[in-house]
């Protein structure tokens, strides 16, 4: 089963240096100065201080790499959709395992409802997880969960897919693993606006618990497993992402929250996620008050401290 990952990026780059353990990878980049700095130095802008191994061949002939039978799709969530538009080879039959987190702006999709969408006849995937690029490309112990459909196919992609570093939990609930991936950004960026402002560590909790319930009742509206939820694609990936200033989502709150520059180049999948989680609880009349204080933040339409005033008078309920 030969593998290649779509994507050179952070995460793109961490994934096919770990895979080379198992093997030959090949790995796709838009960017030729990228694979250019791959193959003549076995080192990427995108992963600094990572060698990556011969076992990767590094190309931006999209045609070869979309060849192989699983293709780890590695690219920001709203360019998802733009990706799998140039592939120039028949997709029907393959295992398309989507790496991004996130909801689509356009349609209010996940990353397996966009495969669905652009290739019918593949098999959808997702792989997600509480990791950091950084901590897989420095070969530390990470778990994730792989999310598939299809029984046979989510046991071969767990084996295959499995390193001696990356340790992969199988679920054939992909719509409550991608929400999961999704809504931890958005809850940290609430978290990193908390500790911006100086709000302390029991603000924090406070928003992460409350961020998972709204992941709950999304994912039970949806038709997922709430129990998913409490995973390595929920639980996993929230714990993570709200308590580390390697999250680029947690950073990005934290500089709104202290009123400093927020890193325009940073890929902070959490700003249009939580758009469209604004957009699908008004479509669907949903409850996610933090999602949408997070758009309202992240949009510039409610300064960070009065958004946080208002969570916090909302009326009392039971929990
Ligand atoms: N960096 C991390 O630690 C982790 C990232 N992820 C997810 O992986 C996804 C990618 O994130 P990163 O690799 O970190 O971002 P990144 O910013 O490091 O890289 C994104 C890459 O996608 C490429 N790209 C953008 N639009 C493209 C298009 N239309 N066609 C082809 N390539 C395109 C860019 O050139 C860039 O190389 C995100 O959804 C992120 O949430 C998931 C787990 C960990
Ligand atoms: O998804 C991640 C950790 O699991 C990476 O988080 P950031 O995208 O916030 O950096």
């Amino acid at each position: 089963m030969s593998v290649a990952v779509l994507g050179g990026g952070a995460f793109g780059t961490a994934l096919a240096v770990s895979l080379a353990q198992n093997g030959p990878v090949t790995l796709w980049a838009r960017d030729a100065a990228v694979i250019d700095e791959i193959a003549t130095h076995r080192t990427s802008p995108r992963l600094p201080g990572c060698a990556l191994p011969d076992a990767i061949t590094p190309t931006t002939d999209l045609a070869h790499a979309a060849g192989a039978d699983v293709l780890l799709l590695s690219v920001p969530m709203q360019a998802l959709a733009d990706l799998l538009e140039i592939i120039p080879v028949r997709l029907a039959g393959k295992a398309l395992v989507a790496c991004s987190k996130g909801i689509e702006l356009r349609t209010l999709c996940g990353p397996a409802a966009v495969i669905a969408r652009h290739a019918p006849d593949a098999i959808p995937a997702i792989l997600t997880g509480p990791s950091f690029a950084a901590d897989i490309g420095r070969g530390l112990p990470t778990a994730l969960t792989l999310a598939c459909a299809d029984a046979d196919t989510a046991r071969s992609l767990q084996t295959r897919l499995s390193t001696p570093n990356l340790r992969l939990y199988r679920t054939a609930d992909t719509v409550g693993a991608e929400l999961g991936g999704a809504l931890k950004n958005v809850v940290a960026i609430a978290c990193g606006t908390a500790i911006g402002l100086g709000l302390g560590d029991s603000a924090r909790a406070a928003l992460m618990t409350r961020g998972f319930s709204e992941m709950q009742r999304l994912a039970a509206h949806l038709g997922a497993d709430p129990d998913t939820l409490t995973g390595l694609s929920g639980m996993g990936d929230l714990a993570l992402t709200c308590h580390s200033e390697l999250s680029r989502n947690f950073r990005h709150g934290a500089a709104l929250g202290a009123g400093k520059p927020v890193d325009a180049r940073a890929t902070v999948e959490g700003v249009a996620t939580a758009r469209a989680l604004d957009a699908l609880a008004r479509r669907d009349g949903l409850d996610l008050p933090i999602c949408t204080a997070v758009n309202a933040i992240a949009g510039g339409d409610t300064a960070p401290e009065d958004a946080m005033r208002a969570l916090l008078t909302r009326p009392l309920k039971e929990e």
